[in-house]
């Protein structure tokens, strides 16, 4: 360990950085075009390296965002992407010195947490994070099927240029994200890096309401058919509606969609109704429930004040935190605040497990039925299943 160095990288080494993790996910190097938009999704001080002999062998970086909690506040939130080590350097510690490095350099900031979307599940547990939200990816049959007349809606669909949009749908963005607990930031370097990912083969709607108000909007692309006539699939990238009646229109107009057969959707949420809204439900298959926000609770007692709790109830929970020891120790949760605890603790867990209660996405009964939970007091687990219950699913739906 002690040959490895991590520091804040300059501006004229992101590039190379960008260009290590691109290499990681076996992807080329950008190019010049690319780099130029992708550039500004690179905010100084918060881009790591980690160098070994001198050489930058491992990056992490982040930016500085936000995460809607229970009760519809949003608090500071370190969004962490572009993690990579080279491949002849690996496992040799490099990421664990990255990690720890970027969650002192968040805590410093005030960040009470920080998110990733993880590439795979088993790398980021250790460092203390947890799947705090879950998406689904559905298959829509849509030559047999269509939305249910009685399906909410009432709204105008019309079609937009993506690339000329970005400030409508941050608008619409904005307006729904409070609705839930999970959604990040999406700022101006977002929407242009989503829009050079997606190039001109994105597509876009637009949904407003009777009184007017734009509520929601779709990017989706056509993709390739089976090669044998003019029959397309349609990949739906991002949908966000400010009611189920906005979420409802535009997937009645996608689902109208003449020469298309197969419509998925990536990342939805997992209690979007569109088995109700369908004629024949079983035409809306599940292809994959999977992870889709990764949490770390960096100033546990901050964060679990920053949310809201029903009336009337309390738990006194220990939290184990082995990689930022700080947190380790019992809070009393309820609604009246968070405060350490010197009483005896109720329940103890570790720190990845309280993310996945964190934002409601698991009940306490359920980690303590995988056994992720030392129960002291049997009676304390109903009543922290009501304390942490969100109210809504929690769901993030963005890529970062
Ligand atoms: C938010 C994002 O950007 S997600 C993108 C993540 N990046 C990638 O997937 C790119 C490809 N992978 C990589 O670059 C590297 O393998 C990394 C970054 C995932 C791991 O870097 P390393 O320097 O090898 O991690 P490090 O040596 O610190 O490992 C710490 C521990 O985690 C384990 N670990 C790390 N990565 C993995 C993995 N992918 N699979 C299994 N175990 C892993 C190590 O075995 C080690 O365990 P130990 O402490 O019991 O010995």
């Amino acid at each position: 360990m002690s040959e490895h160095e991590v520091r804040a990288l300059s501006p004229s080494e992101f590039r190379q950085a960008h260009d290590l993790f691109l290499r990681a996910l076996h992807l080329p190097p950008s190019t010049d075009e690319r780099w130029v938009q992708t550039a500004t999704r690179f905010e100084q001080g918060r881009v790591l390296g980690a160098f070994a002999r001198g050489e930058l062998c491992g990056t992490a970086r982040s930016t500085a965002g936000s995460l809607t909690v229970p009760g519809g506040e949003t608090i500071g939130a370190a969004e962490v992407t572009g993690v990579a080590v080279r491949a002849d350097r690996t496992r040799r510690g490099l990421l664990t010195a990255l990690m720890r490095r970027q969650l002192h350099g968040a805590r410093e900031l005030g960040e009470p947490v920080a998110v990733l979307r993880a590439t795979e599940a088993v790398i980021y547990e250790r460092f203390g994070y947890g799947v705090a939200t879950r998406a689904r990816t559905v298959e829509i049959d849509r030559r047999r099927t269509r939305m249910r007349d009685s399906a909410p809606g009432g709204g105008e669909v019309r079609m937009v240029v993506p690339q000329e949009s970005a400030e409508l749908f941050d608008r619409i963005y904005h307006r729904t994200r409070t609705d839930r607990p999970g959604a990040v930031t999406r700022n101006a370097a977002w929407w242009r890096g989503r829009e050079a990912v997606l190039g001109d083969r994105a597509l876009a709607v637009v949904r407003t309401a009777e009184d007017g108000t734009d509520d929601g909007f779709a990017v989706y692309e056509p993709g390739s058919g089976d090669g044998l006539g003019w029959e397309h699939q349609l990949r739906v990238h991002d949908l966000r509606a400010a009611s189920p009646a906005a979420a409802a229109d535009l997937w009645r107009f996608l689902l109208g969609m003449d020469l298309t057969g197969l419509v998925t959707g990536y990342g939805r949420p997992l209690d979007e109704p569109l088995e109700w809204w369908l004629t024949d439900r079983r035409q809306c298959r599940t292809r994959q429930v999977g992870d889709d926000l990764w949490l770390r609770l960096i100033d546990v007692g901050a964060a679990l004040r920053a949310r809201s709790y029903p009336a009337g109830l309390s738990v006194a929970l220990e939290v184990e935190d082995a990689f930022l020891p700080d947190n380790s120790g019992c809070y009393r949760i309820g609604e009246h605040g968070v405060e350490r605890w010197t009483g005896p603790a109720q329940l103890s867990l570790p720190v990845e497990a309280l993310a996945a209660l964190y934002l409601g996405d698991q009940a306490m009964s359920a980690l303590a039925a995988a056994g992720r939970v030392t129960v002291y007091e049997p009676a304390a687990i109903p009543v922290a299943d009501r304390l942490f219950a969100a109210g809504q699913v929690p769901w993030c739906g963005t890529d970062f």
